[in-house]
């Protein structure tokens, strides 16, 4: 049997000031082949180059990438502000619909950093657009210095709900994470259970509430050490797991709770 696709739902960049790409990082794509044991699948997330259902006939699952441009206030009812920075509205308009479609089908997918971000917004949720800002709140943020190990270093743990999907994943209640964004989860959609929270309160770990498929997903990144670091592994494993299942064709049932 050929392994599941993964369609990595990637950003629009621009190389040396002049030249856009569709990118996703390379660290994704080598967790979703190495570590989840599927085919990594780039996706150049425009509705002017291909449409949602498309996407769902090729790929067997979706990997929300991180990103550095945020999910447009208006796709949660907010003003936009100088703090909402750059947008990418040719991805928000493939990943919100695209979350909403899986949720309905099952089909799995799994949101890291603005990937968390789109699944909350696309169940009716909003966001913080600098959280350190707000009292209480630590930064969250990429140092500007270092090399990329520097950037991608645990900054603060994480508490799972016990019992909940995460701990029992990790079969522990607490784990350490890096940290590079700038947004947070204001108010979490209706169906958006946060099962992590950082000791400063940011909401870290979700997933849907009564949908049939894979929906844990992320503010931290996974991806970084994804083979070798603990934290990571078990997620990748599990979402490739998910996407296996969708691929032979074993349809989730839908979940209460
Ligand atoms: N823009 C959002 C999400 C942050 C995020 O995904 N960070 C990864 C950055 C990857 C890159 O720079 O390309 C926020 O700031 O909260």
């Amino acid at each position: 049997m050929t392994r599941p696709v993964i369609g990595i739902i990637g950003n629009l960049s621009i190389v040396g000031d002049r030249y856009p790409i569709h990118g996703g990082g390379q660290l994704n794509s080598e967790a979703i082949s190495q570590v989840s044991g599927c085919i990594p699948l780039v996706v150049p997330a425009d509705p002017e180059l291909l449409s949602i259902e498309e996407l769902c006939e090729i790929c067997d699952g979706f990997l929300l990438t991180g990103g550095r441009a945020n999910v447009h206030p208006e796709e949660y009812g907010h003003e936009v502000t100088e703090k909402h920075g750059e947008f990418d509205r040719a991805r928000d308009a493939i990943a919100l619909g695209l979350v909403r479609r899986c949720v309905e089908t099952g089909q799995p997918f799994f949101g890291i950093c603005r990937g968390f971000q789109e699944v909350n917004v696309a169940m009716g949720g909003t966001l913080d657009p600098e959280i350190r800002e707000l009292p209480g709140r630590q930064n969250h943020r990429m140092p500007r210095d270092g090399d990329l190990a520097h950037s991608f270093t645990n900054r603060h743990i994480v508490r799972f709900t016990p019992g909940g999907h995460f701990a029992q994943l990790y079969g522990a209640e607490e784990v350490e994470t890096n940290s590079l964004h700038g947004q947070g989860i204001r108010e979490p959609g209706p169906r958006i259970v946060v099962e992590g929270y950082a000791p400063d309160g940011t909401a870290e770990a979700l997933r849907v509430r009564d949908a049939p498929g894979f929906t844990l997903s992320v503010q931290w990144h996974p991806e970084w050490r994804a083979a070798e670091d603990p934290v990571s592994r078990p997620l990748f494993e599990a979402f490739g797991d998910a996407a296996r299942d969708w691929a032979a064709g074993r349809r989730p049932a839908a979940r209460v709770a």
